[in-house]
């Protein structure tokens, strides 16, 4: 590291659904910078008076920066820490961002139960998702990887089966598509380079204590 990055916190936030709240979050302890919006275009954002440093990622890139302490933190969804298995250290739970992945099939092709699925095609965003859970449940699939618009799948025959994230449920709804089970629930989370956590301890051990009071008084409320 060199001595301009041990002086700053470099903090990575995703672009899409967790950018908003992330930075709210962080902005009610006074850790955001001029111009750190949804709609700017700008990827890298510093405050010069509070030495912090905000990248903007793609949302599936995010933990790979911070494995490789390209940022020093960062916040992501579980969904996509489970997907990407970086070697990073989860640190606390931020409660927003909740939604579930689920299997969910077309209201026709229900069937009795998930083993019944054997041998059908799984369109997903979540490819190691998808495969460690039918493989632990013992069921043979084939995976599809797309990378959006997963309930389209099914519907024009792409594949059988699709593994994706419900909030509503409003897009399983519209697609005519029902959950059959639940792979695990997500929410957002802070994580940290392994390097960086040691290296700038007092500085994001603080700012981990200072988000748990935050977290608690508000749920108080
Ligand atoms: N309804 C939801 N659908 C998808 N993700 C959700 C939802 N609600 C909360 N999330 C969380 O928001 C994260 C980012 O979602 P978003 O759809 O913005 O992803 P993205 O990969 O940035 O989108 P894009 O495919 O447009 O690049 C997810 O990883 C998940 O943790
Ligand atoms: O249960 P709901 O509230 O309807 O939300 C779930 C939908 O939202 C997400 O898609 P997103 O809007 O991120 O678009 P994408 O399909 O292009 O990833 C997710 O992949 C579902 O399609």
């Amino acid at each position: 590291m060199t001595s301009s990055d041990m002086e700053y916190l470099t903090i990575a936030l995703p672009k899409g659904k967790l950018f908003t709240p992330a930075a709210a979050l962080l902005g009610k302890l006074g850790c955001t910078a001029e111009g750190l919006s949804e709609n700017s275009r700008k990827l890298v954002i510093s405050n010069e008076v509070e030495k912090i440093r905000f990248i903007i990622t793609k949302t599936a890139d995010l933990p790979t920066y911070v494995e490789y302490g390209a940022a020093d933190i960062g916040i992501i969804g579980k969904d996509v820490l489970l997907e990407e298995s970086k070697d990073v250290y989860e640190l606390l739970d931020l409660k927003f961002g909740y939604c579930r992945m689920v299997v969910a099939v077309p209201q026709a092709l229900k069937q009795e139960k998930l083993s019944d699925y054997a041998h059908m095609r799984v369109a997903t965003k979540y490819p190691n998702i998808a495969e460690r859970y039918f493989h632990s449940m013992g069921i043979q699939t084939e995976i599809i990887k797309l990378n959006g618009s997963i309930e389209l799948g099914p519907m024009v025959g792409l594949a059988e089966i699709i593994v994706d994230l419900v909030e509503t449920g409003r897009t399983l709804k519209e697609n005519q598509l029902v959950e059959v089970a639940q792979i695990h629930p997500a929410t957002a989370r802070l994580i940290a380079n392994r390097v960086s956590f040691k290296m700038k301890f007092p500085r994001i051990e603080k700012l981990v204590e200072d988000i748990k009071s935050l977290l608690e008084s508000e749920a108080g409320k």
